[in-house]
């Protein structure tokens, strides 16, 4: 039977879902909604979507389900605005945010009315924004968490798990409580060290301009989330606050800690510090997209010249090797550049290492 899958909010989230969804559920009829009418359509006419919403209130009385996928502030008034419509009653309505427990309080507003509101959180995303960056696989394998309470039918949670199929997510249920808490330790709070630490850069740049070129790869790796969007991270810390105050306590301490490592010079105590830390971040999982993206890398020095991608990507085209992703390091932008091939396993990598090599290309892999 076709269903009409309104998305409120077509950015990166919003607009992966809908590419998510159209994967396996072929009768879902996908209606767009954006504030940002360029966003909107964007992806109409990227096929994101398979319609435009003529206004919030007609789109969300029309929908079999309401994805909100807007910065969390945002989504709270999506949900009052919602709260004032006339929304079938066997609407399912859920949300992708990063928070939970005060989106799931607002909802309270559709709950009372009947209506079925499912919290949900996927455990994916980038530091890019909008529908351009949304991606087709961008869920696969990663955790999605759903926050179900006890309003919620069996039923309805089983018809929202069926819509989310095609995400290759592993849908897992946790309270708003316990995930707020969760995140704010792998999400929330390391997003707060990253934009510190550039703004720490960023003032010894100022006695020192040679900060910025020296940023190589760890500095790089270690704020990259630092470049995701303000609107969203000014949100999220609001949301989850309690938990975030809670935090800082450990992390002052935990820096106090090291501090006086280094102040007594304590080489056995700091070595074992990064013994510990790396025997922990070595178990999380790696093969998974979503948790840490890994992928076969293989690094590759090329000559910056115009042309130089499509001669590798030819080559490797010749002996029929596929690659998931390349990217250019800009480590060295004064001579050489590195490329970073991204290959679906061991064997093609070392095919691509054998490849390149034959015509002369000097490569590493860095695991
Ligand atoms: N970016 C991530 O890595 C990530 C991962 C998981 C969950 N989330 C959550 O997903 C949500 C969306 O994030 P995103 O990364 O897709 O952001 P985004 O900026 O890419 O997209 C958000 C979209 O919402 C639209 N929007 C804002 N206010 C609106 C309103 N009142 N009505 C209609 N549209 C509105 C914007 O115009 C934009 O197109 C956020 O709540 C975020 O916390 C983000
Ligand atoms: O990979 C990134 O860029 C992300 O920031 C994704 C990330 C995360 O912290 O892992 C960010 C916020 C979301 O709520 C979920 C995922």
């Amino acid at each position: 039977m076709e269903k009409r899958v309104l998305i409120i909010g077509l950015g990166l989230i919003g607009g992966s879902l809908a590419l998510n969804i159209k994967n396996t559920y072929t009768e879902a009829t996908l209606v767009g909604y954006d504030i940002n009418n360029q966003q909107l359509q964007l992806a109409n006419t990227l096929t994101v979507i398979d319609e435009i919403a003529p206004s919030l209130q007609e789109g969300a009385e029309q929908a079999d389900f309401i994805f909100i996928a807007v910065p969390v502030a945002q989504a709270e008034q999506i949900i009052e605005q919602l709260a004032t419509y006339s929304l079938k009653s066997d609407v399912i309505i859920t949300d992708v945010g990063s928070t939970k427990e005060q989106i799931i309080k607002k909802a309270e507003l559709l709950t009372n009315k009947g209506w079925q509101f499912i919290g949900g959180h996927p455990m994916a995303g980038s530091h890019k924004s909008g529908v351009t960056a949304a991606r087709g696989h961008l869920f696969e394998n990663a955790m999605y968490v759903l926050t179900p309470t006890e309003t919620v039918t069996d039923e309805a949670l089983k018809q929202l798990k069926l819509l989310l199929e095609g995400t290759k997510a592993n849908l897992i249920v946790l309270s708003p409580k316990e995930h707020d808490k969760l995140v704010g330790v792998i999400s929330h709070f390391p997003h707060i060290i990253a934009a510190s630490l550039v703004h720490q850069a960023e003032h010894y740049q100022e006695e020192n301009e040679l900060v910025k070129q020296l940023a190589a790869g760890g500095f790089r790796d270690i704020t990259r989330i630092a470049s995701s969007s303000p609107t969203m991270w000014r949100d999220i810390l609001l949301h989850n606050h309690d938990s975030l105050l809670h935090m800082f306590e450990h992390w002052f301490k935990e820096m106090e800690h090291v501090r006086e490592m280094i102040k007594q010079k304590d080489a056995s105590k700091i070595y074992d510090y990064f013994v510990k830390a790396k025997q922990f971040r070595d178990q999380l999982p790696v093969r998974a997209k979503g948790a840490i993206p890994s992928f076969y890398d293989l690094y590759v020095d090329v000559p910056d010249y115009p042309g130089i991608i499509s001669e590798v990507t030819g080559y490797l085209a010749e002996e029929e090797i596929s690659i998931t992703n390349i990217r250019i390091l800009e480590t060295r932008e004064d001579i050489y550049g590195v490329l970073r091939l991204s290959l679906q396993t061991e064997e093609d990598r070392k095919k691509a290492k054998d490849c390149l090599e034959n015509h002369s290309y000097a490569t590493f892999i860095a695991d």
